[in-house]
């Protein structure tokens, strides 16, 4: 095992003001300085030679070089130059890592081409099917990265991430909670989740105001497979949680007003056995799943 720098607080201080800048707060930089954390989130990604590695947020690039020890090749992506240098000197020893400086997110709603691009030449190279995800993310676009990335012409194996403990609960919350939510059941649908520990604010430098959680989230390939349309489904899933307080039969007929009649909606959800006077947040993943699906093959006959 090669001999990593530790990421301390006096270490972090005296090479900001070396550099001459500060932690910027809104690119979430709040670096981990608990080392034992860092390698259970190491531990818990299950790095092997035969993995291209995804890392958004490199930061100092004391995650990174833990993560290139072990990976096949490291794909690691940082928005802020001045963090990108000082990761560049940490990295240098590395040949199996491509550092990417700019914003991973094009949008809201999809990457940054030039990196899934990268991520699918290397795999090439290495001749691997086998690409995982492995952050310590940056907290405001957390949400958008982990949701997307199901999204993709890439699968990922598996994610493991740091991400804001709240958003944890949100992606774990079953049925019938507060925290059900249309991104716990897109992550559901198609993936096991599990939250591997919570991290208090004192574990990052700067401490942020909330407590943190590392995620694990591995993909179920069986699972993903059987959604007969993805795209469909995230959309029908974002527009059955759009107005969640409401009863289905009324969400059901926004979400389809201009394609389907509502004697069509009200006869979908009778053969579906569906309570009009339920709400979204009632349906377990795999009814919500067997819903959408009901619903695309009206759409589907009325077309054809
Ligand atoms: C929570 S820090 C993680 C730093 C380091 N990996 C660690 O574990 O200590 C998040 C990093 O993501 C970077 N970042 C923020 N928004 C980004 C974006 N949209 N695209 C790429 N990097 C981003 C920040 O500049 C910061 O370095």
């Amino acid at each position: 095992m090669p001999e990593f720098r530790n990421q301390t607080i006096s270490y972090l201080t005296s090479k900001f003001r070396e550099i001459g800048i500060r932690p910027v707060s809104k690119h979430g930089q709040n670096f981990l300085i608990d080392m034992n954390l860092l390698d259970l989130l190491v531990r818990s990604a299950d790095i092997q030679k035969d993995d291209v590695v995804l890392e958004i947020g490199t930061g100092t690039g004391t995650l990174s070089t833990r993560m290139a020890a072990q990976a096949g090749h490291l794909v690691t992506v940082e928005i802020d130059p001045h963090m990108a240098t000082f990761a560049l000197e940490e990295l240098d020893e590395f040949e199996n890592v491509t550092l990417l400086n700019f914003d991973v997110l094009r949008n809201k709603n999809n990457f940054r081409q030039e990196m899934i691009d990268t991520i699918k030449e290397k795999m090439a190279e290495i001749q691997t099917d086998h690409f995982k995800l492995a952050a310590n993310l940056p907290y405001n676009v957390a949400t958008p990265i982990i949701s997307n990335l199901l999204r993709t012409e890439i699968t990922p194996k598996s994610m493991t991430v740091t991400i804001q403990k709240e958003l944890a609960e949100r992606i774990t919350a079953p049925p019938n909670t507060k925290d059900y939510s249309a991104l716990s059941v897109w992550i559901q649908s198609q993936c096991r989740c599990e939250i591997v520990r919570i991290l208090p604010p004192r574990v990052f430098w700067p401490a942020p105001k909330v407590h943190s959680a590392i995620l694990q989230i591995d993909i179920e390939p069986e699972r993903r497979a059987a959604i007969p349309d993805l795209e469909f489904f995230h959309e029908f899933n974002r527009a059955l949680f759009f107005h969640r307080r409401k009863f289905l039969r009324s969400v059901l007929l926004s979400a389809f007003k201009g394609k389907l009649e509502k004697n069509e909606v009200d006869e979908v959800m009778e053969q579906g056995g569906l309570n009009a006077s339920s709400r979204s947040e009632n349906f377990t993943v795999d009814e919500i799943l067997a819903m959408s699906e009901m619903f695309r093959q009206r759409l589907l006959q009325q077309e054809g």
